[in-house]
């Protein structure tokens, strides 16, 4: 085939690359596919053999460009901007009222809660320069954590662009889905390998890998749940700030609720504890947090946690019936 001239190969890099970005977020972060792995795979190819006749033309946010070519010798550290706080854990429904009625003396505005799942995986922190996805990092000790950006640019749910040119950073957990899980732990167990004990545990394995192309293989997820500079994005309610997250082309989980009331809280946490073996990620439990920012930052902080937000954790034990009752498909 003639080599196509300089402005024509850009013009269809440009042309698929905005496509196949498109596509991949239907599929990972919408989880609602518009077209076939075929076409989806013609067009990669296409792609692949345009930037390989062109590589001056390879850009970083090319998903030709989600695993990196080399293994790492080792994480390089990184120091948070702000600390990546843990939350305080509540375990039955006298610790929610008392969670309520300590929160409800600091603040003299009604408190409006919103309830979001726990999802059962790894915190982490991605960081947006206008737009391009630059920086991925674990939590560490809160302070500090490791850099993990490869492994992470291999996670198909997080978009290596933006939709809007944004800077700053976000931040959520990393997951595995259950049924990746069995299917890991039994491609595992027929070669003989020692298996994951739970999927946090696989997708912490796969995160600490120093060859991308193995956390590439784990099929891992990922919901966002905090940004910084949030004025930025002209929000006042952590409701309000998961849709803007959305609505940047950001994975945000759709189970959550809002409640005037801490009665209503405890009924959203039974409901959710019933339900919790139908859902096809793990979690341990419900974060619960006041959805003002306002109120938030009156409410304030301790030396290392939220006082505006607190985790109700589920009963452990479960956590083993619930993978041991998925039919162990091989
Ligand atoms: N695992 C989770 O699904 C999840 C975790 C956290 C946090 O760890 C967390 C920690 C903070 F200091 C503040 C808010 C938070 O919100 C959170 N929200 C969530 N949905």
């Amino acid at each position: 085939m003639a080599k196509e001239s300089l402005t024509e190969a850009q013009e269809r890099i440009e042309t698929l690359k905005t496509l196949l970005n498109r596509y991949s977020y239907e599929y990972y972060v919408l989880d609602k596919p518009s077209i076939s792995d075929k076409e989806y795979d013609q067009q990669y190819h296409e792609l692949e053999k345009l930037e390989k006749a062109h590589p001056e033309l390879i850009t970083n946010d090319s998903p030709t460009q989600r695993i990196g070519g080399t293994i790492l010798p080792g994480f390089t550290k990184v120091q948070h901007d702000s600390p990546m706080l843990s939350l305080g854990n509540a375990f039955n429904q006298e610790d929610l009222l008392q969670f309520h009625q300590r929160i409800s003396k600091l603040t003299g505005q009604p408190l409006q809660y919103i309830c979001e799942l726990k999802i059962d995986g790894l915190a982490v922190s991605l960081k947006y320069e206008n737009g391009l996805f630059t920086q991925g990092a674990t939590r560490g000790d809160g302070n500090t954590g490791e850099d993990i950006t490869q492994n992470l640019r291999t996670v198909k749910a997080i978009p290596l662009r933006l939709n809007e040119p944004l800077t700053f950073e976000v931040r959520g957990e990393c997951y595995m889905p259950k049924a990746s899980f069995v299917q890991l732990n039994a491609d595992r167990d027929e070669k003989g390998l020692e298996i994951f004990a739970n999927p946090r545990n696989a997708a912490a394995g796969s995160l600490r890998q120093l060859d991308s192309s193995i956390a590439a293989s784990r099929n891992l997820s990922i919901y966002l749940y905090s940004a910084t500079n949030f004025e930025q994005l002209a929000v006042e309610t952590q409701d309000a700030l998961l849709n803007r997250l959305a609505q940047v082309g950001l994975r945000t989980n759709p189970e959550r609720r809002l409640f005037d009331s801490i009665e209503e809280v405890w009924a959203f946490t039974e409901e959710i504890a019933a339900k919790r073996k139908d859902l096809p990620y793990e979690i341990d439990g419900i974060v619960i947090k006041v959805n003002a920012f306002a109120a938030q930052e009156e409410i304030g902080y301790t030396v290392k946690a939220p006082r505006w937000a607190i985790a109700y954790k589920f009963k452990a034990e479960e956590a083993e019936t619930i993978v041991r009752d998925i039919e162990w498909t091989v």
